[in-house]
């Protein structure tokens, strides 16, 4: 059997995490768990700590550690004999050393982006609410205005996206992930990216997810293309 592959991607909000995500899924079959996903999934169900992420998620601020463990954690284990790529967890100390006590990962990847493209973005970004798809209407726009491509369902904007929430998401981000960073980068396995554009950077996050795994992406050919 080949060896599992566990990396993690981290990143300010909308610094294109999902996107490239789904790109290395689809390109590298790993399994995508996306923090965010299962955060909406729980504030859904609205059960007792479905609330309680709302009312972290609406004002911006992160859930805290313990629930995160708990809703990411388990679903890791259901995993075991696949690899998987991590978005949006671990985003504190905290729960990179819970997820430390349970895996190794073997690739972080980070990636630095402006502030004011970080903004930019955010603003123009709507979601699916049932599927998580998510587009910008300059950079992806649907096929019909507002409209999701595969089930014509209205789209939306994240209460989070809004200015007020970004500004302290934002602020937040970089205090939070400084010793996440740091602890990955003494692990050897943090590789950072810079830039403004998703499809200039992820030329070389294709390139280097090929040499670590040993292996050509699936759709080598679209993907290598300018
Ligand atoms: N203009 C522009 N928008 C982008 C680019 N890459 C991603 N986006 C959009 O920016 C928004 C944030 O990207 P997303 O992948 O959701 O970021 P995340 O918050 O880090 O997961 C979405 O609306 C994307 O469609 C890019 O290179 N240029
Ligand atoms: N690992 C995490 N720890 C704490 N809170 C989290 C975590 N992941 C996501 N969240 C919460 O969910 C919100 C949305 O997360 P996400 O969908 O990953 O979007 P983004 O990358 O754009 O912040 C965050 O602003 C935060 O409140």
């Amino acid at each position: 059997m080949a060896k599992l592959f566990r990396a993690a991607i981290m990143g300010p909000p909308g610094s294109g995490k999902g996107t490239i995500s789904k790109r290395i899924a689809q390109s590298f079959g790993l399994q995508y768990l996306s923090s965010g996903h299962y955060l909406r999934e729980s504030i859904a169900a609205n059960t007792e700590a479905g609330v309680l992420v709302k009312t972290h998620v609406e004002r911006g601020m992160l859930v805290p550690d313990h629930v995160m463990t708990r809703l990411m954690l388990p679903r890791l284990e259901q995993l075991n004999s696949h690899s998987w790529l991590l978005d949006g967890f671990p985003r504190t100390l905290s729960q990179a050393l819970a997820l430390n006590n349970l895996y190794q990962l073997d690739l972080v990847i980070s990636l630095n982006i402006p502030y004011e493209t970080l903004r930019e973005r955010l603003s123009d970004r709507w979601i699916h609410p049932g599927s998580g798809r998510v587009y910008n209407m300059g950079f992806n726009p649907p096929q019909v205005q507002s409209k999701d491509d595969i089930t014509g369902e209205p789209l939306i904007q994240h209460d989070d996206d809004k200015p007020e929430a970004l500004m302290a998401r934002l602020r937040h981000y970089k205090d939070v992930a400084k010793p996440v960073i740091d602890l990955y980068k003494s692990q050897g396995i943090l590789h950072s990216f810079s830039g403004t554009e998703t499809d200039r950077i992820w030329p070389y996050i294709n390139s280097l997810l090929s040499t670590k795994m040993h292996t050509q992406p699936l759709d080598a050919c679209q993907s290598q293309t300018p």
